[in-house]
C-alpha cells in the first residue's frame, strides 16, 4: 500500500540501485470493501516508475479499470482486453483477479504473459471472511517465485491456496466490521506440512534416490514391484522408474502397480522421460534430462503440484532449472558409469559447480556405489541433498541389503558434514 508519489518515487529508486529477483506488484488502490487505499493522484507514478520494472502486477479489476483510465470492467473478455493493454504498460506478467466481477459463479482471474491469456478458475466462496485475500495472493506468488516457481505455475500454487483458505475460515466469527478476515495457517493445523502430496516438494526425499533398471532386474531374475518394494524397505527415500526400452502400454502397466507400492510406502515415483505416463497412472512426478521434454512444458502439464526434476551438467543449464519451475537437479556423472552409454563424468568438481549455480536442491548421480558414496556427501555444499544410485542397488543379488548398507553409509556421510 503505497499513498503517496513520494514513497512510489523511493521505492523505484530503491530497486533501480538493489534490483531484486522478481518483483510482484499488488496496485492496492481499491480494497474487495470498496474502501479507497492510494487516490488516484498517484495513478501516473503507478503507471510510469513502478508497472514497468514488475515481474508481474496483481490488480483486481476496480484498480486494473482505475489504472486503465477508467476504462469500464464488467465481463471476462473486458479483463482479457484490460490485461493486454496494463501489459503494454510494461509489466512482464499481469493477474487481472475478477472475484468482484458481478454475475459470476466461479471467481475467474486472467493471467497475460505477452502472449498467451490464461483464464484461472476457482470456486467462489461464500464466506464474509474475505479480508487481506488480495495481500495474501500476492504474496504467496513472491513466494513460490522465491523458491524457483515458473510464473504460470506460482500464480496458480497462489489462487488454489487463497481458494483453500477461504474455503477452511468461511465460517469464522471474531472482531467487528462488515468482513472478517481469513485463517493462514491451515496447512499446520491440518498437518498438510506432513503429507508430500498435498504439499510442495520435500528435498530430503533425495536423500537415497533408487533409480530402476529392468534389464537389471530381468537378469537377477525379480518382478520390478519386488525390486521398488527392497529397495524401500532398505531405506530409498524416492523411487524413478527409468524404462529405455518398454513399450508405452507395458510401460504404464508397470507404472501403475509402482504407485501402488510406492503410495503404500509413502515414497514418492518419479517416471523418467515420459511425462504421458506420468499423468496417466497419477505419479508423483518426472524427471527429465536435457533432450527431453523440456521441464517448463512438463510444469504446465502436470501443474503445482508434481514433483519435476532436471539432468543438468552444467551451471547454465542449473540457472534455467529454476527459471522453468524444476523441484530438483539430477547432476552427473559424478563417477564412470557402464549405465548410461556415453556420459560425460564431471568429477565432484563439477558436482559442485552445479550445485553452487542454484538454489534448487541437487542429488548426484553416475557411478555412485558404497565405496564413494560418503565422499559426495562430505563435498558439504548445502544444497547436495542425496545420491541417485542404478546398478549398486539393482545390479546385486540383495537390493534390500544393498540399500540398507548405502542408507547406513550416507546417514554416517551426512552426520561427519553437521
Ligand atoms: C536423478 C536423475 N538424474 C539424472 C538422470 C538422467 O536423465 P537424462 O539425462 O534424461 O538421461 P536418461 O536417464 O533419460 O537416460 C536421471 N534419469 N535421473
Ligand atoms: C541415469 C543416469 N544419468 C546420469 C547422468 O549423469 O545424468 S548417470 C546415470 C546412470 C547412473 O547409473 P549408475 O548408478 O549405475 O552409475
Ligand atoms: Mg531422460
Amino acid at each position: 500500500m503505497l499513498p503517496s508519489i513520494g514513497i512510489v518515487k523511493i521505492l523505484h529508486e530503491s530497486l533501480r540501485e538493489f534490483p531484486v529477483r522478481a518483483l510482484v506488484v499488488d496496485p492496492v488502490m481499491v480494497s474487495t470493501s470498496g474502501d479507497v487505499l492510494a487516490g488516484p493522484s498517484i495513478l501516473s507514478s503507478f503507471r510510469e516508475e513502478l508497472l514497468p520494472m514488475a515481474d508481474i502486477i496483481t490488480p483486481n479489476i476496480k484498480e486494473a479499470s482505475a489504472l486503465l483510465g477508467g476504462m469500464p470492467l464488467e465481463t471476462v473478455a473486458d479483463m482479457r482486453s484490460a490485461a493486454k493493454a496494463l501489459h503494454a504498460i510494461g509489466p512482464r506478467n499481469v493477474l487481472v483477479k475478477g472475484g468482484d466481477l458481478p454475475d459470476s459463479l466461479d471467481a475467474i482471474d486472467i493471467f497475460f504473459d505477452g502472449k498467451d491469456c490464461h483464464e484461472l478458475r476457482s470456486s467462489r466462496i461464500k464466506t464474509r471472511n474475505t479480508h487481506g485475500t488480495g495481500c495474501t495472493l500476492a504474496s504467496c506468488i513472491a513466494a513460490e517465485l522465491a523458491k524457483g516457481s515458473s510464473m504460470l505455475s506460482a500464480v496458480k500454487v497462489a489462487k488454489h491456496y487463497v481458494e483453500t483458505v477461504l474455503e477452511y475460515s468461511k465460517d469464522i466469527f471474531i472482531g467487528n466490521g462488515r468482513q472478517g478476515p481469513f485463517d493462514h495457517l491451515l496447512r499446520l493445523k491440518n498437518g498438510i506440512h506432513n503429507s508430500h502430496r498435498q504439499g510442495t516438494f520435500n528435498p530430503s526425499n533425495l536423500f537415497l534416490y533408487a533409480v530402476t533398471d529392468s534389464q537389471m532386474n530381468k537378469k537377477w531374475g525379480r518382478p520390478m514391484v519386488d525390486a521398488i518394494e527392497a529397495a524401500i524397505e532398505g531405506g530409498a527415500t524416492i523411487v524413478q522408474l527409468r524404462e529405455k526400452d518398454a513399450e508405452t502400454r507395458e510401460f504404464l502397466e508397470m507404472a501403475k502397480a509402482c504407485v501402488g507400492i510406492c503410495r503404500s510406502y509413502g515414497v514418492p515415483l518419479l517416471i523418467n522421460d515420459r511425462v504421458d505416463v506420468a499423468l496417466a497412472c497419477d505419479a508423483d512426478g518426472v524427471h527429465v534430462g536435457q533432450s527431453d521434454m523440456p521441464a517448463r512444458i512438463a510444469r504446465t502439464l502436470l501443474g503445482p503440484e508434481k514433483i519435476i526434476g532436471v539432468s543438468c551438467k552444467t551451471p547454465e543449464q542449473a540457472q534455467q532449472a529454476w527459471i522453468d519451475g524444476a523441484d530438483y537437479i539430477g547432476c552427473g556423472g559424478v563417477y564412470p558409469t557402464n549405465t548410461k552409454a556415453n556420459n560425460p563424468t564431471l568429477g565432484l568438481d563439477g558436482l559442485k559447480a552445479v550445485c553452487l549455480a542454484s538454489k534448487l536442491p541437487v542429488v548426484a548421480i553416475g557411478g555412485i556405489n558404497a565405496s564413494n558414496a560418503g565422499s559426495v556427501m562430505e563435498t558439504g555444499v548445502s544444497n547436495l541433498k542425496g545420491v541417485a544410485v542404478v546398478s549398486a542397488l539393482f545390479d546385486r543379488e540383495s537390493v534390500l541389503a544393498e540399500t540398507r548398507n548405502l542408507h547406513a553409509i550416507l546417514m554416517e556421510a551426512a552426520s561427519q558434514v553437521k
